[in-house]
């Protein structure tokens, strides 16, 4: 299985590029927004709970993401590998998502991280809010407060990353196509060789 985490500020892209990239890759994208916005969208308890902080652009408890995650997962037993897209946001998310991940003997294989500075985040988030009817898009100081949570409470992830040798960063300011491409250059660098696997373990058995 090959599993992403991309990784970046509000508005940095990480939606449009996951789209591409389950193509590409043939991957199931894992966005803990969209989970939200689904469970918003049925009128769910959870949803209730979240819709409020989620308008004030503030983050949902932990263990409602993990939560979240943790049926996904199971809900999707043959895929050929995961983007996590807006998770982790918090160390313990990202915490989390390892012992997840190691009860199906599985792993993060690459972090990507989209670089965009402040003002170009909020130009851009503006502008989807023009169209995309999330409250959370529409007013300047609910997205100042989303890169300011972005800031203080989800930037430490990429250190959680880095020490994992697995934590890349990307200019997320420039053509779609041309940070598609720098992406796919990092994963096909990092994706596990599935090739190899099966005929080292056939290697083991034999021997
Ligand atoms: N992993 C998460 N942990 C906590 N809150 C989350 C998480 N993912 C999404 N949210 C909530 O949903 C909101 C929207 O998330 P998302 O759709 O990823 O938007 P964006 O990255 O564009 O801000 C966040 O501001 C937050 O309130």
């Amino acid at each position: 299985m090959l599993n992403i985490v991309l990784f970046g500020p509000p508005g940095a892209g990480k939606g449009t590029q996951s789209q591409k990239l389950i193509a590409r890759y043939n991957l199931v994208h894992l966005s803990t927004g969209d989970l939200l916005r689904a469970q918003i969208a049925q009128g769910t308890d959870l949803g209730i709970r979240a819709k409020k902080l989620m308008d004030e652009g503030l983050l949902v408890p932990d263990e409602v993401v993990i939560g979240m995650i943790d049926n996904a997962l199971q809900d999707n037993p043959n895929a050929g590998g995961f983007i996590f897209d807006g998770f982790p946001r918090t160390v313990p998310q990202a915490r989390s998502l390892d012992e997840l991940l190691a009860k199906h003997d599985e792993k993060i294989n690459c972090m990507i991280a989209l670089e965009v500075g402040e003002e170009e985040l909020v130009k851009r988030l503006l502008e989807r809010g023009k169209t995309s009817g999330r409250p959370d898009d529409q007013d300047e100081s609910k997205i100042r407060r989303r890169v300011t949570v972005y800031n203080t409470e989800t930037a430490q992830v990429a250190g959680y990353y880095a020490e994992q040798k697995k934590f890349h960063a990307l200019n997320g300011i420039g053509e779609i196509e041309s940070i598609f491409g720098q992406i796919c250059g990092l994963i096909d660098k990092h994706k596990p060789a599935a090739a190899e696997t099966p005929a080292e373990a056939t290697k083991e058995v034999k021997a």
